[in-house]
């Protein structure tokens, strides 16, 4: 079932995402959450984050794994998402070093790397909560629009369009890395209940095309529809044309 909320702006979706993540936590303590990087969760970080400090919300048992991680860049490169993890959020709540996963964006053995993430998520138990952004073609985690899904976790070539959208957190497009390691959908649809979020009027059509009623490779995100517990956290105008999908009186 696909659950949808269309918040007023990016502030309250922000909000509203902190609160789903909290409730998880709350729920059980050690809960396993899949967290996402991009422009889009950095609210959500602030406003647990402050739940940490002000209402005492507890990560020492959280066990976290992110979605995916630049191939070449180290975990003090200031453009990894490892980097950008410890920065926006670990390293301002409590949670465990050793409780801490990100795939590595260096290594020797790709296919080694690759399958022991796997077996990590496995060990962990599974993910309890996966969080999403959605890129402008669709894309989730580093799943890029291909003819055909990668179920596990993999190293994908970067499509033109998410280098460029991205080429805003480098000094130049140029250095935003063509390969990146990421789960594949299978992981992703693994996680018993998903959270996207998208804020912004260019996020507008790759929110409507999860709604094609088609399940598409080229559109990675349409996948969800096929998953039971999914919630979509929207402001107004990442919601904008998907309006007749959303039950009135949100
Ligand atoms: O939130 P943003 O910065 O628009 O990014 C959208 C998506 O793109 C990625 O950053 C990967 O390009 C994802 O991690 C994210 O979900």
């Amino acid at each position: 079932m696909m659950q949808i909320n269309v918040m007023k702006d990016y502030q309250d979706l922000s909000r509203k995402a902190a609160d789903c993540v909290a409730q998880q936590i709350k729920r059980r303590a050690n809960s396993v959450i899949g967290f996402a990087t991009g422009g889009t969760p950095v609210g959500m970080y602030a406003e647990l984050i402050r739940m940490h400090q002000q209402e005492g919300l507890d990560f020492q048992q959280v066990t976290s794994f992110n979605l995916d991680e630049y191939v070449g860049l180290s975990t003090d490169h200031p453009q990894s998402y490892y980097h950008f993890m410890w920065e926006r959020l670990f390293s301002q709540i409590n949670i465990l070093p050793e409780n801490i996963h990100v795939p590595p964006g260096i290594f020797d053995d790709a296919e080694a790397v690759c399958r022991q993430y796997e077996a990590q998520i496995e060990q962990a138990g599974g993910i309890d909560l996966q969080i999403l952004g959605i890129g402008q073609n669709g894309h989730i985690g580093f799943n890029e629009p291909r003819d055909t899904f990668t179920v596990s976790t993999h190293i994908t070539e970067l499509a033109e369009k998410t280098r460029k959208a991205n080429a805003r957190f480098f000094s130049s497009e140029a250095e935003v890395p063509h390969r990146a390691i990421t789960m594949g959908i299978g992981s992703i649809m693994k996680a018993r209940s998903i959270l996207l979020l998208a804020s912004g009027r260019s996020k507008a059509e790759a929110v409507k095309q999860i709604f094609s009623g088609r399940v598409d490779p080229h559109i990675p995100a349409s996948v969800l529809q096929l998953h039971p517990h999914v919630m979509l956290i929207l402001d107004e105008e990442a919601a904008s044309l998907i309006v007749d999908q959303v039950p009135s009186g949100r």
